[in-house]
C-alpha cells in the first residue's frame, strides 16, 4: 500500500475518532441533547410497550434520529455565533432564532410521526 492510500485510511480513521469525540460531547455536556436522548429512551420503552411494527420503528427511529441531529446542528451553530461575536449582535440574535426553528421544525414532524404512529393503538 502506497503512502498517499496510508494517509487517506489513517485521515479518514481520524476523522471518525473526531466525529466519535463530538456525539460523545453532545451526549455528556449538553443539556438539550441529554433532554432529547431521554425522550428517545422512553419513546423506544413505549415503542417496546405498543408492539409498534418493523415500519413503525424505522419511521420512530428516523424521527429520533432527525431531532437529535437538528438539535446537534443547533447547538453547533449556537457556539460559532457566541465564538464569533460574543457581544448582543441583532444578526447573530436572528441567526441563533432560525437556527433553533431547526431543531423545532424537526419536532414538529416527529410529533406528526409519533401522533400517526400511536393514535391508533388508543382506537
Ligand atoms: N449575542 C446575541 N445577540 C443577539 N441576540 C442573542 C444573542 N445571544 C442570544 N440571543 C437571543 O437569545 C435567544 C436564545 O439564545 P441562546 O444562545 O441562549 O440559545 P438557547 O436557545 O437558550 O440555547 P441553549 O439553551 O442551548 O443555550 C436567541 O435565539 C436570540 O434570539
Amino acid at each position: 500500500m502506497n503512502k498517499s492510500k496510508d494517509n487517506f485510511f489513517i485521515g479518514r480513521l481520524k476523522s471518525i475518532k473526531y466525529a466519535a469525540k463530538g456525539g460523545w460531547l453532545l451526549l455528556t455536556t449538553e443539556h438539550s441533547i441529554i433532554v432529547q436522548t431521554i425522550i428517545a429512551i422512553i419513546m423506544t420503552l413505549v415503542g417496546f410497550m405498543f408492539n409498534i411494527s418493523t415500519t413503525e420503528w424505522l419511521f420512530q427511529i428516523i424521527a429520533i434520529a432527525l431531532v437529535i441531529t437538528a438539535e446537534s446542528a443547533n447547538t453547533a451553530i449556537e457556539y460559532l455565533c457566541d465564538f464569533i461575536h460574543p457581544e448582543y449582535n441583532k444578526k447573530i440574535g436572528f441567526i441563533k432564532d432560525i437556527s433553533a426553528g431547526i431543531p423545532f421544525i424537526a419536532a414538529i414532524f416527529a410529533v406528526i410521526i409519533g401522533l400517526i404512529i400511536y393514535i391508533p393503538k388508543f382506537m
